[in-house]
């Protein structure tokens, strides 16, 4: 069985479809990538993934579960890093056991010995121990990004998403948090669903693509299958039609 299957997702807003009939599936422990230019819809179809919106029409299935809301199992990391820049780097890792937890349970979990350690071994993960009492308002923004990770990795996640995660950083430091967030991920064996518009990241570091284009999919398949003319469908296609009308 699929770790995630999609089946005809469509999302409409007003006039807008934002997602068309899109169906995929996912394998267990695989790290995919969603490609797809500016307003293709892959926020849309991450949400949606994530519990945060609705779809018009189809459904998200985890295993044999359809998702109806946001889950304390699916993890996300953002574009933007959304730590609390006022507290440690393992204050914040440790907030992810929060979203595992009730808000009632969160506040005693906040002392529970296993979050804890599951803080301080995430913090090791990506690489950042030694800093765990650094506030992470005085990081880097690639040291922040890790930082989230570190913070889904505690939340114990059976499905990691990240959207957009290193759109916001210079190249190095994107290698560097995709680098980390890939071998976490592989580590424990968790299925990851990444939204990545640089092409070149993407290949280094994605099994799977998932190509996406005015909301359908136009490229689904392993590394070896995405091929420069798959890249160009799903960004340029209508560049060089205009192109080949224009000459
Ligand atoms: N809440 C919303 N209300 C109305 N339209 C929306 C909303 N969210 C997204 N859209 C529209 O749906 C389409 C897909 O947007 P989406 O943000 O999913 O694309 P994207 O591929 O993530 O783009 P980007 O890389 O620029 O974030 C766009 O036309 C967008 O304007």
């Amino acid at each position: 069985m699929p770790a995630v299957s999609v089946e005809n997702l469509t999302k409409v807003y007003g006039d807008t479809v934002a997602l068309d009939d899109v169906s995929f599936e996912v394998d267990e422990g695989d790290f995919v990538a969603v490609l797809g230019p500016s307003g293709a819809g892959k926020s849309t179809l991450l949400r949606i993934l994530n519990g945060l919106a609705d779809p018009t029409e189809g459904s998200v299935y985890i295993g044999d579960e359809e998702i109806t809301g946001a889950r304390s199992d699916i993890a996300m990391v953002f574009q933007q890093h959304h730590v609390i820049e006022s507290m440690s780097a393992y204050r914040n890792a440790l907030t992810g056991g929060l979203s595992r937890a009730g808000l009632l349970e969160s506040l005693l979990a906040w002392n529970d010995e296993s979050d804890k350690e599951a803080a301080l071994e995430a913090l090791d993960t990506v690489g950042l121990l030694e800093e765990a009492e650094q506030r992470t308002g005085s990081m880097s923004g690639g040291q922040q990004q890790r930082v989230g990770i570190a913070r889904a990795l505690v939340q114990q996640p059976s499905l990691l998403i990240a959207d957009e995660p290193v759109a916001s950083l210079d190249p190095k430091a994107a290698a560097e948090v995709m680098g980390y967030m890939r071998d976490a991920a592989k580590d424990r064996g968790l299925t990851t669903i990444a939204s990545l518009h640089q092409v070149n990241i993407a290949r280094e570091f994605g099994d799977y693509f998932v190509g996406i284009r005015d909301g359908e999919v136009v490229f689904e398949g392993s590394k070896e299958e995405l091929t420069m003319e798959d890249v160009d469908r799903i960004y340029y296609e209508e560049d060089s039609e205009t192109k080949r009308i224009e000459t």
